[in-house]
């Protein structure tokens, strides 16, 4: 069973193309950071699967559906800052995530709060928080929606390093019993959290755990980060090489 599947896609903006025919699937379960370098499309894919931009030729299946057909999608957009300077209560921004849900109510965001750890942090203003807690207040946000498949358009971006290991812990707890999909610059994620690795430049290279290499890095971002093949993948990336 797979929560996303892109058959033969192709997409350009104003007609130049970013995506010409790209095919692959996300397992459900799987959690797969998206890398690339800038203007590769990484962006673009993730609104392909929400459905803000359709494809020019092909098909896109999200949890079975056509993509903005089915509401149990979580996205968690890029820009922190911009998202999060209203000046209302970590909770209510929380329970912002259940407007136009039917049913749920008041479980779910205590849910979804919990699962973030921020009920001690419930009615505090947004804008006074650590930008790791405001990450981790609009993952939560997302999840109050009790979605299948959750996207998140870099969540490290304004965290700094000390702050990340925490939404590393929170994403891998969000990560049981739903699949996740995550645009990150900061390759650091892969050994912390990632099954899958999705290279994103002008086409889409997917490559489970097995398929890791120096060479496959150097070709999605025109660098080699000798460091996260230094400092080792986990061995349960390491060894689910499902492609043979
Ligand atoms: N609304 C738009 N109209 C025209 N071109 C666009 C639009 N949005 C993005 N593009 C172009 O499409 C290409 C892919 O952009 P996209 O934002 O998907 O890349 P990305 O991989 O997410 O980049 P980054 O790492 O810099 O965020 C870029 O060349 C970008 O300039």
């Amino acid at each position: 069973m797979n929560s996303v599947e892109f058959d033969q896609v192709s997409f350009g903006y104003e007609g130049a193309p970013i995506f010409d025919r790209v095919s692959f699937s996300v397992p459900t379960g799987e959690f797969l950071v998206v890398i690339g370098p800038n203007g590769g499309g990484k962006s673009t894919l993730l609104r392909l699967m929400l459905g803000l931009l359709s494809p020019s030729e092909g098909r896109i299946n999200v949890l079975g559906k056509p993509p903005g057909k089915t509401s149990e999608v979580g996205y968690v957009p890029q820009d922190v800052e911009k998202s999060l300077s209203m000046p209302v209560t970590v909770r209510r921004v929380v329970s912002m995530g259940r407007l136009g849900a039917r049913s749920g109510g008041n479980d779910s965001v205590d849910r979804a709060m919990d699962a973030m750890d921020l009920k001690p942090l419930s009615d505090r203003p947004v804008g006074s928080l650590s930008q790791g807690q405001r990450q981790r207040t609009l993952i939560a946000r997302a999840l109050a929606s009790e979605p299948k498949l959750l996207l998140l358009d870099e969540p490290l971006a304004s965290v700094d390093p000390d702050a990340r290991k925490s939404v590393f812990d929170s994403l891998n707890d969000v990560a049981e019993g739903r699949t996740v999909v995550v645009v990150s610059h900061d390759y650091s994620i892969i050994p912390a959290c990632a099954s899958a690795v999705a290279c994103v430049d002008r086409s889409v290279y997917y490559h489970d755990g097995g398929e890791l290499t120096e060479k496959l890095f150097s070709k999605a971002s025109g660098s080699c980060p000798v460091e996260i093949i230094g400092h080792g993948l986990p061995h349960r990336v390491l060894e689910e090489h499902r492609h043979g």
